[in-house]
């Protein structure tokens, strides 16, 4: 019998008979390995381990298939169990799933690579460039490579807003940071996760971090740089820049720019970017530019989105562009997603648009979880709320036949994207779905979110198949037609290891119209752009920047001055980058990566 001061307490939250304690590791792998998406712990009492399975309750319960009814629930009848484990993997065939599907291999370009070899060597890294340079691609591939490295607690993965942070499976800045709205002074913040022993884990996390991941780092605002800069050197005792941690940022100025504050009497503070931080040039060297434009394939197109970029329109440019006024129509029914400044109007269009076509709707209602905090409490019913609200999958998706969606996660498969659109075309249950011959969709595993390489694809399609519940069937515009099923979206908290909330609902947005703030980061077909409707500084390049080519993007009322760029980021790119003529400077070497990985 092992000494009790030796004794493990092994807790499985996700496993074969879970939840449950082991008392030795052959017990609990025997229990874990292999199980898709298995959630296991060790603690030094079985109190810490019953109140770790607590906290877990509620997320691991996600997947039970009364959660799925009840997303499912619309206008449903009663689930009606399929026969035989035999008819499920048969069904499971049939829909195409594959226990692990190939996920899509990366090819870095030579300028993407040159980038990733400066991080690998340790360097602070400012990596930019023009909407399309494949700056996301290049930062999932970083943080693959550090998580692959070193423990998750030590690799800070966030960006300036929560949207932004979950297409990196990290956190915002804010929440790692500790710092709630930031108005602290740095002595008083300081001392305060100093001494505090609740703040405990804050501190560890600032004196243990190795590297600080930042995404869209055109929203951070300057002085926040700053606030940051001078706790890291505080809390951490190093006074190198940032306390010695590793930064790579990564970003375009001449997208969002940083939402401006307001001081006590509530009147509105200029923000400043982040290159007009007082530590900027102590922190990062010379920017590292992606030139190379990955999204528009067609060069004439790219210069001319540059040249808006730069605020530096040809006669001819600007010409063309107003020629984007024209109507274009698309055979297969699915039309342009229209871009809109403000969330308000996009519920609008949306709302207008589904109300008018016949028949019934269906309703899916996402089910959400609470996780713990920070300190391992579980979090309020409201704050959860608050949390998932910021997510782009809704709480409540209401579907029609004819309902034109996006896709909002990316398809293990690796014919559809985040961003690729499609029109419903039927409910289904996965017999009628094998009946036709139709596939199920298969999102990405959330590696990027689980961290621990597992994937959650298989225990929502095991039930999925067992019952008789319809799903929207999608006709996407590259002709592929899948059941869509539901997935998870999590939020982490700032150690970005325990989960703080999650949602199960289907991976699909209305997407008749779509909002510029959520647009960001990603690639859309069929495009357009009412330039009329206020779109702020950046927000006019960011819309139009989305479309793969002109063929498919319609801009309505083009003007020059509705494009322009903020003259500070245009000094600052001039001066501190190249010049825009530079920028398409390509060689063939970087040419035929790309073609390869096509
Ligand atoms: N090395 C690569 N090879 C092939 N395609 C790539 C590569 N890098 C990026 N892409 C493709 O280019 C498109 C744009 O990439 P990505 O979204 O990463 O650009 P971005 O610079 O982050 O854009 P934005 O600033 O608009 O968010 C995507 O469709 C992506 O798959």
């Amino acid at each position: 019998m092992p000494k009790a001061s030796k004794m493990k307490f092994y807790a499985v939250a996700v496993g074969r008979d879970a939840p449950n304690i082991y008392t030795t590791w052959d017990e609990c792998s025997a229990k874990v390995s292999r199980y898709p998406k298995a959630m296991h712990q060790s603690f030094k009492t079985r109190e810490e381990a019953e109140r770790w399975l607590e906290s877990k309750a509620d997320v691991t319960a996600l997947y039970s298939p009364e959660n799925l009814r009840t997303i499912a629930r619309g206008t449903q009848s009663s689930p009606i169990p399929v026969d035989s484990d035999d008819g499920l993997q048969r069904d499971a065939r049939a829909l195409g799933i594959e226990p692990s599907p190939p996920e899509q291999k990366v090819v870095l370009s030579p300028e993407q690579s040159r980038v990733f070899a400066e991080v690998k060597e340790g360097g602070n890294v400012f990596f930019t460039g023009s909407a399309g340079t494949g700056k996301s691609v290049l930062l999932r591939e970083i943080i693959k490579f550090k998580t692959g490295r070193h423990s998750p607690n030590v690799i800070a993965i966030t960006a300036s807003t929560g949207i932004a942070a979950i297409n990196i499976g990290g956190v915002t800045l804010h929440s790692w940071a500790g710092i709630k709205l930031g108005e602290e002074p740095v002595d008083r913040f300081v001392k305060k996760v100093r001494y505090q022993k609740s703040l405990e884990s804050l501190r560890k996390r600032w004196q243990q971090v190795k590297a600080l991941i930042i995404d869209e780092l055109s929203m951070i605002d300057g002085s926040l740089f700053d606030y940051l800069e001078e706790i890291a050197r505080e809390l951490r005792g190093d006074s190198r820049p940032f306390g010695g941690i590793q930064l790579v940022l990564c970003g375009d100025f001449c997208q969002l720019p940083p939402v401006p504050g307001r001081d006590k009497k509530g009147r509105e503070v200029p923000a400043k970017f982040a290159f007009e931080a007082r530590s900027w040039d102590s922190c990062i060297g010379t920017p590292m530019m992606l030139k190379k434009v990955f999204r528009q394939r067609d060069q004439t197109f790219a210069n001319m989105l540059n040249e808006m970029r730069y605020g530096k329109m040809q006669e001819s440019t600007i010409r063309i562009f107003k020629s984007l006024e024209r109507n274009v129509t698309y055979s297969d029914g699915i039309e342009p997603t229209e871009m809109y400044p403000t969330r308000r109007e996009v519920a609008n269009a949306n709302t207008w648009r589904l109300g008018r076509l016949p028949g019934e709707p269906r309703i899916y209602e996402a089910q959400d979880h609470k996780g713990v905090d920070h300190k391992g409490e579980q979090i309020s019913h409201e704050r959860m709320l608050d949390i998932l609200d910021k997510l782009v999958a809704p709480k409540t998706l209401e579907l029609k036949v004819g309902a034109q969606v996006m896709l909002i996660k990316n398809l293990r498969q690796g014919i559809l994207v985040n961003g690729s659109i499609g029109q419903v075309v039927d409910f289904a249950t996965p017999k009628e779905a094998v009946e036709s011959g139709t596939k199920i969709a298969q999102v990405e595993s959330d590696k990027l979110h689980s961290r621990n390489g597992t994937s959650n694809i298989n225990l929502v399609t095991q039930e999925i198949l067992k019952y008789d519940w319809k799903w929207p069937v999608i006709k996407f515009t590259n002709g592929e037609t899948l059941v869509v099923t539901p997935v998870d979206f999590t939020v982490n908290n700032g150690d970005g290891e325990t989960l703080m909330a999650r949602r199960l609902q289907l991976p699909l947005i209305l997407a008749w119209a779509l909002s510029v703030h959520k647009s960001q980061g990603q690639t859309l077909e069929r495009v357009r752009v009412d330039l009329r409707r206020t779109f702020e500084m950046g927000q006019a390049y960011v819309a139009l920047s989305r479309a793969t080519n002109m063929e498919h993007l319609q801009v309505l009322n083009f003007s020059k001055e509705k494009v322009m760029a903020d003259p500070k980021v245009l000094a600052w790119y001039g001066e501190n980058v190249s010049t825009p003529e530079q920028e398409f400077d390509t060689d063939d070497d970087e040419l035929s990566a790309f073609d390869e990985y096509r």
